[in-house]
């Protein structure tokens, strides 16, 4: 798993700032310690003001140093922490001290790991901890911080104690005659496989309508040749981004920019127009289009209110009907000019130039990204829960139909297999390899 190495890193971002903190971790630490500060003792947990020094006796610097006595730390080992004054200078020569007196520097990750190895913090509160660093938005940090508190720990006890129940069930109906047991154990027990569906099912929807909140939601914009795409991202913008011109086919591949609407940061993408396919080109630059739309959290869907509805815009309609799951804006632009575009065949819409005020579409966008943000739901975070409450639903799925015609050793054995997949969300037994990935992600110092 890892060794037992005393391990020290910056924990404060490299830059200038009024201070740094060096963290260090595992059985030299206080010895480290006590010999750079040249002190006898640390109190565990209290603030002490200390002079650094380096091999030579010479003052590197005034320090707050703060002792934690294993296992009452972050990591539960002991844990010295130097809070310095901060800059590129002072903390790098404290580590180069520390490292003198045999520590080694900490691997991306590592204090994190060893806090996991150490029971202090299961997979979900490791994975919020490294996400709230990437975190862009108010929302992403609240919604971070639940999992950190143990939402998500919570809700994978509460389905394994349903599973452990069920399992437990099995052996005894296995073990004993059926009069032993409460009548009604069929009943509860598929009542319980229900909720646990419903629950599982709920959170991977609710999961997915708000992927993007950590890593920003995705808009599109889409259309035809001509319709005024680039001129939207532009304003959406504040400033000239996308060249536009009055040539059809101007925009030759998707330009990605962050914007912030609202409370959210957002990444806009503006897209090649979409014609009609002839040639082989244009086929990508449809299949472009459509990969597009699956990223996409939202898309505006442009059309140029000044020309008739015509093919291309038809098949851009047929585009959007194929993909109802999504928020589709649909928008009739150049509304300044005559109007000819046939609405009829559009549900809603908005009409909109960009010689205009664009705020009505802003809104628009603006209360999507609310009413997928503001909600009590709980949220995954990552690919790795996500994929596990996958293959959970999978198992408990499979589950059902032994249940019903009593083959108890296969209910038995889906239902264990869905007890591993939940299980391994807080706490994987035998995955190294993933968590040498998961934690390699981390920040350095993290
Ligand atoms: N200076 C400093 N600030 C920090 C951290 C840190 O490591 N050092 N953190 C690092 O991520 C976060 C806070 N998280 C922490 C979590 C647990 C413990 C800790 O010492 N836990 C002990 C004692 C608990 C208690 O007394 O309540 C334990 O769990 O046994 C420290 C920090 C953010 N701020
Ligand atoms: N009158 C009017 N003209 C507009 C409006 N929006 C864009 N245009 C003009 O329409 C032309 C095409 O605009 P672009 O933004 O380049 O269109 P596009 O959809 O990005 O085009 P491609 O990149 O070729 O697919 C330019 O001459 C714009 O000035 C509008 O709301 N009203
Ligand atoms: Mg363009």
């Amino acid at each position: 798993m890892f060794d037992d190495a005393t391990i020290v890193a910056i924990a404060t971002a490299n830059g200038i700032g009024s201070i740094s903190i060096v963290r260090i971790s595992g059985v030299n630490a206080l010895e480290i310690a006590k010999k750079i500060s040249k002190k006898n003792t640390f109190q565990p947990r209290l603030a002490t003001l200390s002079y650094i020094y380096d091999e030579n006796n010479e003052t590197i610097d005034e320090a707050i140093v703060l002792y934690f006595k294993a296992p009452f730390s972050f990591t539960g080992e002991d844990v010295v922490e130097f809070q310095c004054h901060g800059g590129v200078a002072i903390a790098n020569i404290i580590v180069d001290e520390v490292l003198k007196y045999g520590a080694r520097l900490a691997n991306p990750g590592e204090f994190s790991k060893r806090a996991f190895f150490n029971n202090k913090i299961d997979l979900t509160k490791a994975e919020a901890i490294s996400k709230i660093i990437e975190a862009r938005s108010a929302d992403a940090v609240k919604l971070l911080a639940r999992q950190l508190k143990g939402e998500l720990t919570n809700f994978v006890n509460e389905i394994r104690e349903d599973l452990l129940f069920m399992l437990a069930y099995t052996e005894v109906s296995i073990d004993y005659a059926e009069e032993d047991l409460p009548s009604d154990i069929f009943d509860q027990i598929e009542n319980k496989i229900q909720k646990i569906i419903l629950k599982l099912s709920n959170t991977l929807e609710a999961s997915r309508r708000r992927e993007g909140m950590i890593e920003g939601f995705k808009v599109a914009i889409i259309g035809k040749p001509n319709v005024g795409k680039s001129s939207l991202l532009n304003k959406l913008l504040n400033y000239d981004r996308a060249i536009i011109s009055d040539i059809a086919g101007t925009t030759r591949d998707t330009i990605e920019e962050s914007v912030r609407i609202g409370t959210h940061i957002i990444k806009i993408v503006d897209t090649a127009g979409i014609r009609t396919a002839s040639d082989i080109i244009e086929k990508i630059g449809i299949e472009k289009s459509i990969q597009t739309i699956n990223e996409a959290d939202i898309v505006i869907a442009l059309f140029d209110n000044s020309k008739i509805c015509d093919d291309e815009d038809k098949k851009i309609l047929e585009l959007i009907n194929e993909n109802l799951n999504k928020e589709i804006i649909k928008v009739l632009n150049k509304s300044d000019l005559e109007n000819k575009f046939d609405k009829s065949n559009l549900m809603d819409f908005i009409e909109l130039s960009t010689k205009e005020d664009i705020n009505p579409l802003i809104k628009k966008v603006e209360n999507f990204l609310d009413s997928n943000t503001h909600s009590d739901e709980m949220t995954l975070i990552s690919k790795r829960q996500v994929t596990s409450v996958e293959d959970t639903l999978y198992n408990i799925n499979l589950a059902k139909e032994p249940l019903v015609s009593g083959e108890l050793e296969f209910f038995a054995h889906f239902i264990t297999e869905a007890l591993g997949n939940i299980s391994s969300i807080t706490r994987p037994y035998e995955n190294d390899e993933m968590l040498d990935v998961m934690f390699g992600e981390f920040c350095l110092g993290k």
